[in-house]
């Protein structure tokens, strides 16, 4: 299931950067939550993942509070949980978390691997999926990281995108 357009990245060897952190976790616990979403789709695509710690990276990753400046305010505890800009430059490929949630690395509030694995979905091009035990079906479910696989619908979608 491809975003409107089929945007897609013309490189394969994309970066990344965290750029500040939210005081729910420990920063390594964040470093690694964002490791691993990274990781589920690289294991299935050609895609590779660089992260950087200045300058302008492919996707930007940071958590934010309500009106940031690009005209998808956040809105406190619950309902948007985050959101993520299709591949492009600037903007494109971001990944802002809303700050007010709570972000774990178990099961507790929100898991910032499993919001993180389907965000980056949209960063790189897919739009969401109707398979209810896909990554990319719209509503939040938490899977611990140990037990977590891409559903076939998943895959299609990006495999059709990056080959
Ligand atoms: O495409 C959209 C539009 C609506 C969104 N709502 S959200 O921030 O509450 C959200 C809902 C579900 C998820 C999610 C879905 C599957 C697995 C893990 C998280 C992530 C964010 C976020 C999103 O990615
Ligand atoms: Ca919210
Ligand atoms: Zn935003
Ligand atoms: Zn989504």
């Amino acid at each position: 299931v491809l975003t409107q357009g089929h945007p897609k990245w013309s490189t394969n060897d994309l970066t990344y950067r965290i750029i500040n952190r939210t005081p729910d976790m420990r920063p390594a616990d964040v470093d690694k939550a964002i490791k691993q979403a990274f990781e589920v789709w690289s294991n299935v695509t050609p895609l590779t993942f660089r992260r950087i710690e200045d300058g302008e990276a492919d996707i930007m990753i940071s958590f934010q509070y309500r009106d940031h400046g690009d005209n998808s305010p956040f809105d406190g505890p619950n309902g948007i949980l985050a959101h993520a800009f299709q591949p492009g430059p600037r903007i494109g490929g971001d990944v802002h978390f809303d700050e007010e949630e709570t972000w774990t690395k178990d099961s507790r509030g929100y898991s910032l691997f499993n919001v993180a694995a389907h965000e980056l979905g949209h960063s790189l091009g897919l739009s969401h999926s109707t398979d209810p035990g896909a990554l990319m079906f719209p509503t939040y479910t938490y899977v611990d990281p140990k037990e977590f696989h891409l559903h076939q619908d998943d895959i299609n979608g990006i495999q059709a995108i990056y080959g």
